[in-house]
């Protein structure tokens, strides 16, 4: 297993014409919590396109709108205004019961605390997302999910009895069970030692390059974000620019701009990312 990051060649990166095909599109997406004085701005306007087939990280200092971004674009979260379609559905029109039928079948998630149920082996966890769907998982799919993200022996064993990286992997087996066309990742690696957090980005990054699937990952970590094809900025719930085939000295670098720039917000670098 090679624990750096490879990016694609200049083919298979965001091209021009990625908005056309976008497996995940915001368009002018606000969402505002809270009302009159206490309102806050958690999104203003964002528009992204983010093209299948691809990883992107997105970054920005605490409170800048990550959680958030990623929540609206999955469809956990409903934006104040604009437009988020997923592989070509517009979900703000959904019902909340179509909403999560399309999420059970498009979209997986993996989080910073890895949600295992701890009474389940993991063979269990993997298979809850079929089960929940009304499926009976077959065993063969589950093992060979585990075997994937290299488990496959650890099937019987529970999360108490696994390293957090081991545990971390059976999140990622549990997203990938129903094969899901996009992977929304929120600080993947947050809560793993570099090593096994860089175990788990390459992983990703080989989800990507061999099955094509489209990853979004919000992380704090400009290593982690080396192994995105391209880094979104955020700040104060806008896009600040990208960065592409991404170096971890030159996030960092980047990263150390946006924490002191007072009101860094080309419209530039919007438009540029924008669908
Ligand atoms: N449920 C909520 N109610 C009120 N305000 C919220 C809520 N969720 C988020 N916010 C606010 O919206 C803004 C963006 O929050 P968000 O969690 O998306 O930021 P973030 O960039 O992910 O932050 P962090 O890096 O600290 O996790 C923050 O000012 C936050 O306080």
């Amino acid at each position: 297993m090679t624990y750096e990051p490879t990016h694609p060649g200049p083919a298979a990166r965001p091209g021009k014409n990625e908005s056309d095909r976008a497996a995940v599109r915001l368009t002018s997406v606000s969402r505002t919590y809270g009302s009159g004085a206490d309102a806050v701005a958690a999104l203003d306007r964002v528009s992204l396109a983010f093209p299948p087939g691809t990883f992107t990280a997105v970054m920005g200092p605490s409170g800048s709108g990550k959680s958030t971004l990623l929540q609206c674009a999955a469809g956990l979260d409903r934006p104040t205004s604009g437009s988020v379609t997923l592989c070509g559905t517009e979900l703000t029109a959904l019902s909340e019961a179509r909403l999560t039928r399309l999420r059970r079948r498009r979209v997986g998630f993996v989080f910073q605390a890895f949600n295992l149920l701890g009474a389940l082996t993991a063979e269990q966890n993997v298979a809850l997302p079929l089960r929940l769907a009304g499926h009976r998982p077959a065993r063969a799919r589950v093992r060979e999910a585990l075997t994937e993200v290299g488990l496959g022996d650890r099937g019987r064993h529970r999360p108490s009895e696994m390293s957090g990286g081991q545990q971390q992997r059976v999140a990622l087996a549990r997203a990938l069970i129903t094969r899901p066309e996009v992977l929304f990742a929120d600080e993947p690696t947050g809560a793993l030692d570099s090593r096994t957090g860089r175990e788990v980005l390459s992983l990703l990054r080989a989800m990507v390059d061999r099955e094509a699937r489209t990853i979004v990952m919000v992380t704090h970590d400009p290593v982690a974000a080396s192994f995105a094809d391209r880094v979104v900025f955020l700040v104060d719930g806008r896009v600040d620019g990208e960065l592409r085939a991404p170096s971890a000295e030159a996030v960092a670098h980047r990263m150390t701009t946006l924490e002191t720039a007072p009101e860094a917000t080309p419209q530039t670098a919007q438009e540029a990312a924008s669908c």
